[in-house]
């Protein structure tokens, strides 16, 4: 195949702007999205070719997740829904970083080094978020899939989990489920319902949730299923998109501002769940009967979910075990190991990374701190369970229909809003209850921009830092002085800064953990603007 019309669209269409290196990160490429137009295109080319070289649908989505609404992202899907393979994030940089002329070699590059027949028949799936700007970005994607002669499924406005899985449906040969968005609906609702199928309340348990859809497609699904669920489940959505997405309220902003999503009502005692801007990550919190706020994160759902699944599979033989990140919290890890004898794992920053870790297990559960995560199951485990089921024992019945309400391909949000809604369910739990199994310790994140944050790297799963030299020896001066402190930095994969978390026993000293360790990093790794003074 010749690119000569890859290259010729790309200089009439989606000339490249930017000359600094740009790298394909933990989720993609993100950044601005009036940047993005030519990294699109060259994004749907790249699917083009990973389709022919895996003989499978790739899908493409288009979204920034949590990011402010001006920015916006792409990241590829593999045939199983995993993230893009690591020596295709090095063909996408490659491509990325070619002149519009050099995308002709590139491509030709990634051809010869991965054998690829060019052929073959190439089918992308694509979808996007609801940003402004992406409407625009899908067609550029589809642009690039045509200029390699490749086909495309346009899905239109999904959540992020929907594409992962309609990829995955797809090409197991609808196996996993049908490969349509109502089939997704439809397979995690019904499973849900008929968990439900008892009765709604138990013990503690109320079925009733404010769902902060924080202006975005999370909403939109919600409503999906709301539509898919008859009465299993009493929920209100609020931030349907009269808001902007992402903004003071939705996942990120209730994990890292620790505060209550505007735009949902102040009711006390009452579950409220925030989705981000993907609905791939979700949050809850609560305000108890002064009004004081509680949130319960990703690390309160791996615990509550790893616990649940491990009485299960009691007499199953298989192994559970949960993988968390640097960022989980330290009474989240003692709970689970010391009180549930559950083994963990601790994985770098980013899905791929933990998904990867979580196969190791026959049961793996894996959640980042902020929300993003989910189970999966070994074909040994899932061949025990239902050789259980059929034998009638009543946990594995349980597990098998626990089973179908879990999206295996990625984190999401809302079926895991279902598996957490299942757990309390069964365990005839209020909030409060679930959050009274363990006391975080107190936290904080800070960002400290730097002149180039690649001067950072890490081990040991990011907890510890290599370089600049004398920077780690800093960090740990600085926590030796803090009760039950700890401290780590790393530079982002998603935004041009360094990211410092640091826990303590109060949270005044958190904070001020936090900010000696960004001043430190400011110091030792050419911090620009202004010195860091307080927790932002
Ligand atoms: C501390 C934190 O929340 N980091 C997030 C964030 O990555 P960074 O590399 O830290 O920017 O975005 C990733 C993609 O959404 C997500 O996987 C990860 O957990
Ligand atoms: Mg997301």
């Amino acid at each position: 195949m010749n690119f000569t019309e890859a290259v010729r669209v790309a200089q009439e269409q989606y000339p490249k702007k930017v000359t600094k290196p740009i790298k394909y990160g933990t989720a993609g490429f993100r950044s601005r999205a009036d940047a993005l137009d030519f990294i699109m295109y060259r994004m749907g080319l790249l699917a083009g070719l990973r389709a022919r070289d895996t003989s499978s649908v790739i899908g493409v989505m288009i979204t920034a997740s949590h990011n402010p609404v001006p920015d916006n992202g792409v990241k590829l899907v593999d045939p199983m829904g995993e993230m893009l393979a690591p020596a295709w994030e090095v063909h996408a940089t490659t491509l990325v970083n070619a002149t519009d002329e050099g995308i002709a070699s590139a491509l030709e590059g990634i051809v010869s080094e991965a054998h690829i027949d060019t052929s073959k028949k190439a089918l992308v799936f694509v979808g996007r978020d609801t940003r402004p700007s992406s409407n625009r970005l899908c067609d550029a994607v589809i642009a690039g899939v045509t200029a390699v002669g490749g086909e495309f499924k346009d899905f239109g406005i999904v959540s992020t989990p929907i594409l992962h899985y309609v990829v995955t449906c797809y090409n197991d040969g609808g196996k996993y489920g049908e490969a349509t968005v109502q089939g997704y609906y439809q397979k995690i609702s019904r499973a849900f319902n008929k968990l439900r199928s008892s009765g709604t309340s138990n013990g503690n348990y109320d079925p009733v949730i404010l769902y902060d859809g924080a202006n975005g497609v999370g909403a939109l699904a919600m409503s999906e299923f709301l539509n898919n669920m008859k009465k299993s489940l009493n929920v209100t959505i609020f931030n349907k998109g009269e808001g902007v997405l992402n903004h003071l309220c939705g996942a990120d902003y209730v994990k890292v501002q620790q505060k209550w999503p505007e735009g949902v009502p102040k009711t006390q005692n009452v579950r409220c769940v925030s989705v981000d801007g993907d609905a791939d990550r979700v949050i809850y919190s609560y305000l108890d009967s002064d009004g004081k706020f509680y949130m319960l994160d990703g690390d309160k759902i791996a615990t509550l979910v790893a616990g649940y699944l491990q009485e299960l599979v009691k007499g199953l033989q298989l192994k559970l075990g949960l993988v968390q990140t640097a960022y989980a919290n330290g009474a989240s890890t003692a709970y689970i190991t010391e009180k549930l004898g559950v083994p963990v794992a601790c994985a770098k920053t980013g899905v791929k990374h933990l998904h990867h870790m979580a196969l190791e297990f026959n049961i793996g559960v894996y959640f980042e701190a902020n929300g993003h995560g989910t189970v999966i199951f070994s074909k040994t485990a899932r061949e025990a369970i239902e050789t259980a089921a059929q034998a009638k024992n009543n946990s594995a019945e349980k597990l098998s229909q626990v089973l179908d309400v879990i999206n295996e391909t990625v984190g999401d949000a809302i079926s895991d809003m279902l598996l957490v809604e299942t757990v309390l369910h069964a365990r005839g739990w209020s909030v409060s209850d679930w959050n009274d199994a363990y006391t975080d310790l107190p936290n904080r994140q800070m960002k400290v921009t730097v002149a180039d944050r690649a001067v950072i790297t890490t081990t040991d799963a990011e907890r510890v830092c290599v370089t600049p030299e004398g920077l780690q020896n800093t960090i740990n001066k600085i926590v030796k002085a803090f009760l039950k402190g700890r401290s780590f930095v790393r530079p982002s994969g998603t935004e041009d800064i360094v990211r410092i978390y640091a826990e303590a026993s109060t949270q005044e000293e958190a904070d001020n953990l936090a900010i000696q360790v960004a001043c430190a990093v400011y110091e030792h790794a050419g911090g620009i603007g202004d010195r860091p003074k307080a927790p932002c």
